[in-house]
């Protein structure tokens, strides 16, 4: 049976303030439970994630486990470089990542863990708790982002000085780009020169596009880089 005008319209009226409440109160919970977070405390959601995936186990037998952490600032091309590594499909659009990215890789009995930490600005607190695992540290640098140069120097060093002896990859990307900085230039610019010649030290250009798989500058030289470091006794 229809129901009257008046009423049907009450119960519109009713459904809509009650959807409204509802929207504020989320709102108003998500805000209360983000005011409470100290920004080391691993308070949100991907915190948990994140301190879980840092406290994991190696999977299967730990001796051919390896982890390859992947910092750099945001919009370097991190999540590309992961992508086009271990996937090889074209790919349009590429989301920031708001926490952390994980993808593994299993090549010539190698398994490989490649971990990306998002690279904005709340999150690079969080690149040192993942230093101590890694066996290998990527650092992605978007080679045309000229004015963010010195940041990303600066994050590296800091990084850096607390793991001496990690082997570091350091990858100047976006060279597709006409005004991309070239590598000598970038080596001066992030102050390479500075680093202990006890550390191994690679400084590949690349480009994080699908365009760009079989050029001179592919991700996938990135790919057998990591299988020959990660293979060493
Ligand atoms: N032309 C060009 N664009 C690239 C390249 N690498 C990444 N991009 C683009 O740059 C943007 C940022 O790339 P992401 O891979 O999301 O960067 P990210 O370092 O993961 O950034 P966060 O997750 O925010 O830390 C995206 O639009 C990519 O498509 C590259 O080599 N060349
Ligand atoms: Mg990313």
């Amino acid at each position: 049976m229809a129901l009257p005008g008046a009423l049907r319209d009450l119960m519109l009226a009713l459904g809509a303030a009650v959807a409204a409440v509802g929207s504020l109160l989320f709102i108003a919970w998500k805000i209360y439970f983000r005011g409470t977070g100290t920004g080391t405390d691993w308070g949100g959601w991907w915190e948990q994630e994140l301190r879980e995936l840092r406290d994991r186990a190696p999977p299967g037998d730990a001796l051919d486990w390896r982890q390859v952490l992947v910092l750099g600032l945001d919009g370097a091309g991190k999540s590309s470089v992961l992508h086009y590594i271990c996937s090889q499909t074209a790919r349009d659009h590429i989301a920031p990542t708001y926490g952390f990215n994980s993808a593994q890789l299993s090549v010539e009995g190698l398994e490989m863990d490649l971990l990306e930490v998002g690279g904005s600005q709340n999150l690079r607190a969080y690149w040192p708790h993942y230093l101590s695992q890694a066996h290998v540290l990527v650092f992605v640098v978007d080679s045309v982002d000229r004015s963010r140069l010195l940041t990303a120097r600066q994050e590296l060093h800091t990084l850096l000085a607390a793991e001496p002896q990690l082997p570091l990859v350091v990858l100047a990307n976006k060279q597709d780009k006409s005004d991309a900085l070239s590598t000598a230039e970038l080596r001066e610019e992030l102050a390479l020169h500075m680093l202990s010649k006890q550390r191994e030290l690679f400084l590949l250009p690349t480009s994080a596009t699908w365009a760009s798989l079989s050029t001179a500058t592919s991700v996938l030289h990135v790919k057998n880089l990591l299988v020959t470091l990660l293979s060493q006794p």
